[in-house]
């Protein structure tokens, strides 16, 4: 079980709106206060990120059998990967008495929203303006043309949303 009374907090925004940025300095400045939850997803690593700190990088086959066995808390696919939180990512940070940090997308939120007794803190990051957005994606140079398309079209639902 995730614990109940807990705190949690969920960080979400479009993809390049900088929660990845604001996250690092929140872990650099408070490290016993914030512990990450590290998702699982099916996408490749990119350069520097780490297996089991970025993320915990996985097959569709080995993160669709585990969501089958009911281990994640929510799970969504975004720019054709699948993301998710395992109930054993929270239950880490959990167990080493610090607040909970989740950075997840619009989807997931609505999920975690629907965990009874969860009571989440939710911070949504909102980007100067999609064109802002754009130039930073660009910038970035991490995706291909298509997936930055795809980005930039999920971006204007999540800020409609957030
Ligand atoms: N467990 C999860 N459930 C749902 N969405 C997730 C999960 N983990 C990550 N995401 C979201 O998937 C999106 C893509 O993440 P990814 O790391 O591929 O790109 P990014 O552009 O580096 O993200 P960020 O905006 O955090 O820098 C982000 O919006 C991220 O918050």
């Amino acid at each position: 079980m995730v614990r109940q009374n807990s705190r949690l907090l969920v960080v979400c925004g479009p993809s390049g709106s900088g929660k990845s940025t604001l996250l690092r300095k929140l872990f650099d400045e408070y490290p016993d206060k914030f512990g990450f939850s590290v998702s699982h997803t099916t996408r490749s690593p990119r350069r520097f990120e780490v297996d089991g700190q970025h993320y915990h990088f996985n097959t569709k086959d080995q993160m669709q059998a585990a969501i089958d066995r009911g281990e994640f808390l929510e799970h969504a696919i975004f720019s054709n990967n699948m993301y998710g939180t395992s109930l054993k990512a929270v239950q880490d940070v959990q167990k080493s008495g610090k607040i909970c940090v989740l950075d997840i997308d619009m989807q997931g939120v609505i999920q975690i929203k629907k965990v009874a007794n969860l009571k989440p803190v939710g911070v949504f990051v909102k980007p100067p303006s999609i064109g802002e957005l754009e130039i930073r994606l660009r910038r970035r140079n991490s995706e291909s043309e298509d997936n930055l398309r795809a980005r930039l079209n999920v971006a204007q639902q999540e800020i409609n949303y957030g």
